[in-house]
């Protein structure tokens, strides 16, 4: 078949220029925030993506990712549609609907979106202080450490009434400059996170509840700052993996999933025994977002809807337990055959990792957690006990080795997780230094994107002091014969809290 009439010209522009022009187009929105603007260097850059997009426009095709490029279809000989067809028929990639070609955006409207852009900000800042004016002096207090790997959730629940979910939210939106982005209506926001806290404690489980969402959400996006790796995403991926970490253990039962499919639960019965609990807080918490009070996501385009839709629910399922070694194999085999990275599998991992990182916190906050996690998995134990079952691994309140358990959940479990998170960390991030690398840029952003190096540096020998520290720590109890749970186990933990 010959190739299409000028149609496939051009439309093979490289991740590398893609990437560039977010981070030029990003970086133009921070130098007119801190009216640090040079505006000759605006005019060109801004020339510039305009004739990147007149060309993406002109050929009407989407960014072409080899990577993700399934069917292994090369473009100048398969036509456009049939491509398309091919690729949202036979693979599991959901195409992004593109727009007409006659909404061909000019330049000129280019420039009024980057000024709707700051108004809209602005007007949205308003909003949400006015939604939430009498933040209480300790609440403000507590957020200041919000970019601290040791950040307190615990003291933030308890400075905010039990509303540490819903307000460390709101300010990591805020935060991140999402809600003015992707126009989020405030009065979605706030009625969407009563209910996300309501089905939280639906089960009043002693750990997996709207606390435990908090310190995941919060651990994510510290992640994502401590890594670097927030510099790889786009707005719609930040929002993405936050939104995810929130909702990741909505309507917990307090169960694990072996307790559902042992007992043939409702839920096991409806998902099939697959990632039981996993399936049901994405499918509930989507729910959420059907009814348009509760839908924050209201303003999103088609296609940016999809692909939340489609990240999130990866991540949250990657949450299972059971896919940690696959998960981990599958990361490892990528980094060692210098594979590019695929994305929603970095953020999976990502999300898992924040959802196992308490052993790898200080231990004023590992040893309040922990006592948490025991007691659910004990109440779990009374129950199978009651049913005449086989008391599950590490669900006897009698007879649980619960420091021994830690040592190992950390050396085998948490340890690697992290070191793999460093290592593709490092593989995503060095190239972005060396794509900064040219003249020094001017807002701070970017101005922290120098410091990679020594950051990645220093964020392995944190989460390593800290997983050494407490692990030194459950060694002690199990010298000085405290490490069972029928030795006063749980109550420990609270000694340094
Ligand atoms: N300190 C820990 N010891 C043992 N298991 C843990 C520990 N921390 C987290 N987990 C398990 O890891 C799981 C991660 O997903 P969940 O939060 O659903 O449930 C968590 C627990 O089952
Ligand atoms: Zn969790």
């Amino acid at each position: 078949m010959a190739p299409q009439h000028g149609k496939t010209l051009n439309t093979h522009i490289s991740v590398d220029t893609w990437r560039s022009t977010i981070i030029l187009l990003k970086r133009m929105v921070q130098q007119l925030e801190i009216r640090e603007v040079d505006f000759d260097e605006l005019k060109r850059n801004l020339e510039f993506t305009a004739s990147l997009l007149e060309a993406l426009y002109t050929s009407g095709t989407p960014p072409s990712l080899d990577a993700d490029d399934d069917l292994q279809l090369r473009s100048d000989v398969v036509p456009v549609e049939v491509r398309d067809w091919l690729a949202s028929t036979f693979t599991q990639r959901v195409q992004p609907i593109r727009q007409r070609l006659e909404e061909k955006p000019k330049f000129r409207s280019i420039v009024h979106a980057v000024q709707a852009g700051i108004f809209v900000e602005r007007m949205f800042r308003k909003a949400y202080s006015t939604a939430m004016p009498d933040q209480p002096a300790e609440v403000i207090n507590c957020l200041r450490d919000l970019d601290r790997w040791s950040f307190d959730v615990f003291s933030l629940d308890a400075v905010s009434s039990g509303h540490s979910l819903k307000t460390l939210f709101i300010e990591l939106i805020i935060k991140h400059h999402l809600n003015s982005r992707f126009k989020v209506p405030i009065s979605c926001l706030m009625s969407f996170l009563c209910e996300l806290e309501r089905g939280y404690s639906k089960h009043t489980n002693a750990y997996h509840n709207h606390t435990h969402a908090a310190d995941v959400t919060h651990t994510v996006h510290c992640l994502l700052l401590r890594t670097r790796v927030l510099y790889w995403l786009t707005e719609l991926e930040v929002l993405a993996c936050l939104f995810a970490a929130a909702i990741h253990d909505y309507e917990h039962t307090g169960n694990t999933n072996n307790f559902h499919i042992n007992t043939r639960s409702e839920l096991a019965m409806i998902y099939n025994d697959h990632s039981v609990q996993e399936s049901h807080h994405v499918s509930a918490a989507f729910r959420l977002l059907q009814d348009e009070n509760t839908n924050i996501f209201i303003n999103l385009t088609r296609p940016e809807w999809l692909e939340l839709r489609s990240l999130v629910i990866e991540m949250v399922l990657g949450t299972d337990m059971s896919s940690h070694v696959l998960q981990v194999k599958a990361m490892r085999s990528c980094l060692q055959q210098h594979e590019s990275i695929d994305k929603p599998k970095a953020l999976s991992l990502i999300l898992h990792a924040a959802d196992i990182s308490h052993p790898a916190k200080p231990w004023s906050l590992h040893s309040r957690w922990t006592p948490r996690l025991m007691e659910e998995f004990f109440t779990q134990g009374d129950k199978e006990a009651e049913m005449g079952l086989a008391i599950s691994p590490l669900c006897d309140r009698h007879n649980t080795p619960v420091s021994q358990s830690q040592i190992a959940f950390m050396e085998f479990i948490v340890e690697p997780t992290f070191s793999l998170i460093s290592d593709m960390s490092e593989k995503i991030v060095i190239p972005l230094i060396q794509d900064t690398a040219g003249p020094s840029p001017t807002c701070s952003r970017y101005r922290g994107l120098q410091w990679t190096v020594a950051d990645l540096v220093s964020f392995r020998s944190m989460w390593m002091r800290h997983t050494e520290e407490n692990k030194n720590r459950w060694r002690d109890k199990v010298k000085n014969g405290v490490s069972h749970s029928d030795e006063s186990e749980t109550q420990t933990g609270q000694d340094t809290a």
